[in-house]
């Protein structure tokens, strides 16, 4: 394990890579309080797709999935997408993250939650959950 010293001045955002279930969420919420950062679990993107479009043939519908995903690259409607999946109940929870991994096969979608991504943290003082093999690097 090794860190970074940070001084009160310096604005940047920390991304943490781990497996899924391995702790990246309690370990950057734990993080975000303690800088006064914002942490955003890549996740919950996927959860709250998979689960709005879950009757979807995400194959011949993705365009809408697409256009939803652009009209979401304003960082209000993060807060929106974390109350969703936090509000989920344990079986929606569960049924989200099997129609998430279907979303996370599909490179256009990938992409366009990274744009996302990358469009939210270009402010800084984030803390960023996020699988290496699915999330490009951010800015
Ligand atoms: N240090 C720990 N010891 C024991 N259990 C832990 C520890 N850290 C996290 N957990 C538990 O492990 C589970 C997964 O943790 P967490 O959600 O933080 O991981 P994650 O990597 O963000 O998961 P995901 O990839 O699903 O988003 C949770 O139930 C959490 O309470
Ligand atoms: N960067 C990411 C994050 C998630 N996924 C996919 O979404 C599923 C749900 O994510 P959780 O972190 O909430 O478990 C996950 O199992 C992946 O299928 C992803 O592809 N990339």
């Amino acid at each position: 394990m090794s860190g970074v010293l940070l001084t009160d001045t310096e604005e940047i955002n920390i991304a943490i890579n781990s497996k899924t279930a391995s702790g990246k969420t309690s370990v950057g919420k734990l993080i975000a309080e303690k800088l006064h950062y914002q942490f955003i679990d890549t996740g919950v993107f996927y959860r709250y797709l998979g689960f709005k479009f879950q009757s979807d043939n995400f194959k011949t519908n993705f365009y809408k999935i697409i256009d939803h995903l652009n009209n979401l690259k304003n960082e209000n409607h993060l807060d929106e997408i974390n109350t969703t999946v936090e509000n989920f109940s344990k079986e929606e929870y569960f049924l989200s993250g099997k129609k998430a991994a279907i979303l996370a096969e599909n490179d256009k979608i990938r992409e366009a939650i990274n744009s996302i991504l990358h469009e939210i943290t270009k402010k800084k003082e984030f803390v960023v959950g996020f699988e290496a093999s699915t999330t490009i690097r951010l800015r």
